[in-house]
């Protein structure tokens, strides 16, 4: 049977239209077919803000480091709040600068960290396969947590540490097999909870895994509220930055990229044979 460890990923569809695409910076206008002016630009850079949860030592900081750094941190130092950037080039003229929100899965910071889902345009919650309870809180705290504070952005659920499952795989016999989650129970309550995405990551045995993840979340932030991004023209008046902001979401929308679906088929170009894209 195919290993699925730290290679799937399941699109699910989105509800409704929950989405409204990014904007672009540092463009000139140009006239648009229906008459309208439009940004047309040489680069497309895009912000977006993705917020990590989820309990504590699953593996949120492991994966941020692993992406940034592209490095595996063995040691365990809980975290408060941290902020990490990186940036995803869809193509040679569009960029999506990620801020990455990393978060305490300590229930000491409860009251705290809903601080940082603020402008939040897609949240990331965490789960470790060795540890089935917590799988178990993403249904009971994290997406409760979540939606309270982001109702419509979309939720990515990853199962960390998958590189365990080979290891239980691989113990003799007599040894004693630990409680993992399945591939299976993962992907239920992936749907159970309504997330755009499951996926499986190993930021100890697979950096692709794990480049795929924050990829995947880039791709998807990028379309949702935009909240994350800020105007194109920061001292422009409200009124022409609001006007600004729509012609360049048109813009998008029409020439470069359109939130999930220009997602899943870039998904699907760069990274089709890790991703399964329903
Ligand atoms: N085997 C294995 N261990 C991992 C993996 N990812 C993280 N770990 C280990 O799990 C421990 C906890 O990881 P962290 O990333 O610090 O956990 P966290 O979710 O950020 O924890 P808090 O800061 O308390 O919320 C560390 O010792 C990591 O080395 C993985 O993919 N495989």
């Amino acid at each position: 049977m195919k290993d699925k460890v730290c290679s799937d990923f399941v699109f699910m569809p989105l509800k409704g239209d929950q989405r409204v695409p990014p904007m672009a910076t540092g463009g000139v206008p140009v006239a648009a077919a229906g008459g309208a002016a439009v940004v047309e630009t040489d680069s497309t850079e895009v912000k977006s803000k993705i917020v990590v949860v989820g309990d504590c030592e699953c593996g949120k900081t492991t994966l941020i480091h692993r992406y940034v750094k592209s490095k595996f941190q063995e040691t365990y130092t809980p975290t408060g709040f941290d902020t990490y950037s990186g940036s995803y080039n869809v193509s040679d003229t569009y960029t999506i600068h990620m801020s990455i929100w990393d978060t305490s899965g300590d229930t000491g910071y409860d009251r705290v960290r809903p601080l940082s889902y603020s402008d939040a345009d897609l949240v990331i919650i965490c789960f470790s396969i060795s540890n089935p309870e917590s799988m178990e809180n993403v249904v009971s705290k994290w997406h409760p947590e979540v939606r309270e504070h982001c109702p419509t952005q979309p939720i990515m659920l990853v199962g960390c540490k998958a590189d365990i499952r080979s290891e239980v795989k691989n113990l003799p016999p007599s040894t004693p097999r630990p409680n993992l989650v399945s591939y299976d129970q993962g992907l239920k309550t992936a749907k159970h909870i309504g997330a755009l995405v499951y996926s499986e990551t190993s930021a100890k045995t697979s950096q692709r895994s794990v480049n795929d993840v924050m990829e995947v979340a880039a791709l998807s932030s990028a379309g949702t509220s935009g909240t994350g991004a800020a105007p194109a023209a920061a001292n422009a008046s409200a009124g022409e930055g609001a006007n600004s902001f729509g012609r360049q979401r048109s813009f998008i929308r029409r020439k470069r990229f359109s939130g999930l679906s220009d997602a899943k088929a870039q998904l699907r170009k760069e990274a089709a044979k890790s991703c399964v894209v329903m």
